[in-house]
């Protein structure tokens, strides 16, 4: 575990427990990041076995994922670092045309085998996106109009890939090594991270180029407290067994999670799913 990922741990398994012991209250109740010797003095009052416990809280709950409020919509700051709207003018067969289009940040996904226990490693998270895609027959011209009763956030709460966008100039395999371990808190070297194929996504928006990898873990390569999204991310992880993912893919089923996450699972069990047990 880095000291970064010792100290980010601490400050949120700390803040989880805000009940626990003094030291966990005082941190929860400030804004300072945790310090070693706020673990230490946690430690001796709970003792050791007290704050590997408290290091299985640290994964998000659904419940503080699913607490939405105050949802309303606004214009799109010219300066956003994420998505930026433009026109594309050509001209194609003599014609002129035009289009429009969103630039956004290229991104990797990464499909996680756990091969101690044969599970694939999923996340799942609130989109805002997707659930504005549900509500937006009804939300009105600020969003403010949304039954939350009739549309409770769980309904947006997708089943994805571990994935990130690619926002700093290193090999993405490195990009696709710091999602593995931020969101799902599994510790592997790039070198153990397989690169199987790059597509396009949203090509009718942004044609954003995607990067697809593959790693297998093992339980040893676990961080405890690591996972779950740095900053402000909620992000749950989830395990499923390969005959429930196969269920996932269907025919008639309506998931609620972007095709991406799909190909990854057939390209999966397609190419590396141990042959199921007669
Ligand atoms: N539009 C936006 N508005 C505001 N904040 C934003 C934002 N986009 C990203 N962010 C911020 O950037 C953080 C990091 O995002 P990630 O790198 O985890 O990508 P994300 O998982 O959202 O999408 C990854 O997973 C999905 C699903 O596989 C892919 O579609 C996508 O290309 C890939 O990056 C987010 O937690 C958020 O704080």
């Amino acid at each position: 575990m880095t000291g970064k990922y010792f100290i980010m741990s601490i400050t949120r398994t700390l803040k989880t427990l805000t009940t626990a012991s003094p030291v966990c209250r005082q941190v929860a109740s400030s804004s300072r990041p945790a310090t070693v010797r706020d673990a230490t003095v946690f430690v001796s009052q709970r003792s050791i076995f007290g704050l590997i416990s408290c290091c299985k809280l640290f994964s998000t709950s659904s419940s503080a994922m699913e607490d939405i409020t105050n949802i309303h919509y606004g214009p799109l700051p010219a300066d956003s670092p994420y998505v930026k709207p433009f026109r594309f003018y050509y001209t194609q067969n003599g014609k002129q045309k035009n289009w429009d289009l969103l630039k956004v940040h290229d991104s990797v996904s990464i499909v996680i085998f756990n091969v101690t226990r044969q599970k694939l490693v999923f996340v799942k998270q609130f989109r805002p996106a997707v659930y504005h895609g549900l509500v937006s027959a009804e939300a009105g011209e600020d969003g403010r109009s949304i039954d939350m009763k009739k549309f409770p956030p769980s309904l947006a709460v997708t089943l994805e890939l571990c994935a990130g966008i690619v926002d700093k100039p290193i090999p993405w395999v490195d990009i696709a090594r710091e999602e593995v371990l931020e969101e799902c808190g599994y510790d592997v070297l790039s070198e153990r991270i397989e690169e199987i194929m790059s597509y396009r996504s949203g090509v009718g928006t942004s044609g954003s180029l995607q990067t697809l990898f593959y790693v297998e873990v093992k339980d040893e390569d676990k961080v405890p407290a690591a996972g779950g999204g740095v900053d402000d991310e909620l992000i749950e992880v989830v395990e499923y067994s390969l005959e429930e993912a196969r269920k996932l893919t269907a025919k008639g089923n309506v998931l609620t999670s972007p095709p991406s996450f799909l190909f990854g699972v057939l390209w999966f069990l397609t190419n590396r799913a141990p042959p199921a047990k007669a």
